[in-house]
């Protein structure tokens, strides 16, 4: 089912924006994939995969039935990863087959989400993280080659948080070296893995391990529940798919019990921890939470994943808003085009820089996890704890903020962007799941406040602190840091505000285990505290790393290019500092003087900003086929588009539908 798509001029108004732009649009482009050859790399690959039009769909996903929808989703997740077997893993090279290339041409493929997600997102990562060299070679070619499809079965029906809860229970029988899955409860039912109800033959599952009359806690083990060539359960497996969700329509996420089902003992994922012949366990010799490694690994990925969701959001509402007039400002003037309106600039170019923010501070936090990895694999775990606490911070904040921009993009465009067809609706209910899955915000955020309140108690005795937290040495004995307006100023008023907040949690608990609680309870009784210090350090990260990284990657740039990307990396201080001024007059000496000055500048710089807008977008070069929204397309014929998709809707199938004869005549006649 190809779609034709007409060709249209530009709207004049949008052609109009781009002759303002005052900067080189593919140097910033470049900045943001990461090297112009990187830029070229991903034009090369959109190409291969979205020229030939195999991602169109002549009847809207949204116009679908549920199971119509995933039997769509299944056809084309087929087509998608032949191509990308067959043409875009040779350009990328096999390791890569996470490259965010691949993710961004799926889109195209996929307005809710491919049944195939998790397979590649979180099976395949798995087994390269947690096999053994000879586990990766029986199962890693065969994934990648489609071979077996796989999931992630990890969370259950009565625990996700918690997972030294989960019940499921994998029990070692030496005789026949066999491990034996079992759900004992209805609680302990797996529950919620993507594309396990109805596509995935093997799955990745975490059990309680018992072996010799003892429980070693969770494990991985790989199984396999269907058939590969009938695809029916296998005897002692109770599969299917867990029913309608706000979001995630087509990922068909499944529901699995486990009845006495027997896999081999090679089946368990043995790269930290083993299961000899003879029953007799051995642990991991590096670090015990090393197994919650794919976790780990998702919650680097989405910071990546936010940006690129936000930008979609952001180039939908802008171009929208520079299309869309509304409202006469003075008598038989023109309507101004909305994007004019200081209030939409202040709810939109926040979303630039944020996308901005997140892709930069995620290529960081992708090195520090790639050497923390390095290390992990000579032996040394030192630095776990701290790439622990960085990702479930940035995780947390990043799939928060985006949701709440994500928003904010919808509200921009009114009416309209409550539609289906402008695509915000499923942007924004794919990364509402963000901000559950992989571990809750409130969840992670209490993680990182774990290694927050340890690394304070360290620079409090004059210990050196881990490179995140370096600024706990220079603030925390400081009351209240002196207030400065510039950049460096602004980035220390968030180290201070971290600081100030961290040491305020420790004075609660410690105050508390003095009045008699036990330290259990103390913690519990600071835990909204404990969340907002979390969620500030995580802003002094990003306002930092962010600043640093652009700086760093425009020190080649063109005069323009880099005074572009400094009035985004200053808004996006701005904008922060003024939604904190609470915490800066409780932790620096900023002034009301301080603060009108401060909003007096921001405001100047949207109006700065203004002229560049529409280009900051099309610097994102997401193609039409990857936005899916009548709002957002390059050409920004807005109304054509949304009078083409309601033409669409089934409901015009027929100028009249038969409950009229059924229903509404028969009232109308009084005959009902
Ligand atoms: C191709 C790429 C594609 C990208 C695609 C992106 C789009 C993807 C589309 C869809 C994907 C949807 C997929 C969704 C999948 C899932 O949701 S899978 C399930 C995820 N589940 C969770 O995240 C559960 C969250 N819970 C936890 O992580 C943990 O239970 C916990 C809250 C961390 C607590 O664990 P536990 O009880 O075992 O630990 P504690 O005893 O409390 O802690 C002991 C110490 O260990 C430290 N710790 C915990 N975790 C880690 C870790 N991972 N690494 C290092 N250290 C860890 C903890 O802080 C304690 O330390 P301390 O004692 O020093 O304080
Ligand atoms: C779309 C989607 C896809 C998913 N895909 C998968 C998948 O592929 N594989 C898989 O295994 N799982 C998957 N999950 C499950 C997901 O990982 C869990 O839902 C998530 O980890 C949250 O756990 P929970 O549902 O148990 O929430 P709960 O832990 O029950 O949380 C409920 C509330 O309690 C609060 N809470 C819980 N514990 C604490 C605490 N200690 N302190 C303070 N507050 C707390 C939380 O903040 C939250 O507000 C998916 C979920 C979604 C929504």
């Amino acid at each position: 089912m190809k779609a034709n798509r007409p060709k249209r001029d530009v709207h004049p108004d949008l052609a109009r924006e781009r002759l303002k732009c005052n900067f080189n649009i593919e140097e910033v482009t470049n900045i943001i994939d990461g090297g112009k050859d990187k830029t070229l790399e991903r034009k090369k690959i959109e190409d291969i995969a979205l020229n030939n039009g195999a991602c169109l769909d002549e009847i809207p996903d949204e116009c679908l039935s549920i199971k119509e929808r995933y039997e769509n989703a299944i056809r084309k997740s087929c087509i998608y990863s032949n191509i990308v077997r067959n043409e875009m893993l040779e350009i990328t090279g096999m390791e890569n087959f996470e490259s965010p290339v691949l993710r961004r041409t799926a889109d195209a493929f996929f307005k809710d989400i491919s049944p195939f997600m998790l397979h590649l997102g979180m099976f395949v990562p798995t087994l390269i993280g947690q096999s053994t060299p000879e586990q990766m070679a029986e199962w890693l070619p065969k994934a990648l080659d489609m071979k077996i499809i796989g999931a992630y079965a990890q969370t259950e029906l009565g625990h996700g948080t918690f997972i030294r809860g989960l019940e499921t229970t994998a029990t070692y029988d030496p005789d026949k070296e066999e491990f034996v899955l079992h759900s004992p409860t209805i609680t302990s039912y797996k529950w919620w893995a993507g594309g396990l109800g109805k596509t995935a033959n093997h799955c990745v599952v975490m059990a309680q391990l018992y072996t010799q009359g003892e429980c070693h806690g969770t494990h991985l083990f790989i199984v396999q529940i269907r058939d590969l060539d009938t695809h029916m359960p296998l005897p002692g497996i109770k599969v299917g798919e867990i029913g309608p969700r706000m979001g995630f329509s087509s990922a068909d996420n499944g529901f699995l019990g486990f009845n006495s089902f027997r896999i081999p003992r090679q089946n368990m994922l043995m790269k930290h921890a083993k299961v000899e012949k003879d029953g007799c366990y051995v642990k991991s010799a590096k670090h015990g939470k090393l197994t919650y490694g794919t976790m780990v690994f998702i919650r680097v990925t989405l910071v990546s994943e936010m940006s690129f969701n936000l930008s979609k959001a952001a180039t939908i509402a802008i171009r929208y808003s520079a299309v869309r007039r509304q409202t006469e400002l003075r008598p038989n003037e023109p309507e101004p085009q909305i994007l004019d309106y200081p209030t939409q600039q202040h709810k939109l170019f926040i979303c630039i820089a944020t996308a901005h923010a997140f892709q930069l501070t995620s290529k960081w936090l992708w090195d520090t996890f790639q050497a923390v990895m390095a290390d992990v694999r000579k032996g040394n775990v030192d630095a776990l704890p701290e790439l622990h606490a960085l990702s479930s911070c940035l995780k947390a904040v990043s799939t928060s903020d985006a949701l709440s921009h994500i928003e904010q993009c919808r509200f921009a465009c009114g009416g309209h962007g409550y539609m289906l067809s402008s695509n915000l609706p499923f942007i924004y209910s794919f990364v509402a799941a963000t901000r559950t899955y992989e571990g809750d915000y409130t969840v992670l955020l209490l993680q990182t406040a774990r290694f927050l309140v340890k690394a304070w108690e360290q620079a409090e005795s004059g210990n050196n602190v881990t490179p995140t937290v370096a600024y706990l040495n220079r603030t925390a004995n400081t009351k209240r840091v002196v207030w400065d307006n510039t950049h460096e100023g602004i980035i220390q008023s968030f180290q201070a505000i971290a600081a100030g907040k961290i040491g305020q949690c420790v004075r609660s608990i410690r105050d508390r285990i003095k009045s008699g609680m036990d330290y259990e309870d103390a913690w519990l009784m600071t835990t909204v505290q404990l969340v907002a210090a979390a969620e500030a350090h995580c802003r002094a990260v990003l306002v930092n790393t962010y600043w640093n990284e652009m700086i760093r990657l425009t020190k080649s740039s063109s005069a323009n290019v880099k005074t572009v990307m400094h009035q985004l990396a200053v808004l996006y201080l701005m904008y922060w500092a003024l939604e904190k001024t609470g915490d800066l007059l409780k932790y620096s000496s900023v002034s009301k003087q301080d603060l009108d000055d401060l909003q007096r500048r921001y405001e100047e710089l949207l109006a700065a900003l203004r002229p560049n807008a529409v280009s900051l977008v099309d610097a994102f070069d997401l193609r039409d086929e990857i936005l899916h929204s009548s709002l957002g397309s390059y050409d920004g014929c807005v109304y054509e588009r949304l009078m083409e998709e309601a033409q669409k809707s089934p409901l015009n199938a027929e100028p009249v539908n038969p409950s009229f004869h059924k229903y509404i005549k028969p009232l109308m006649q009084g005959k009902l």
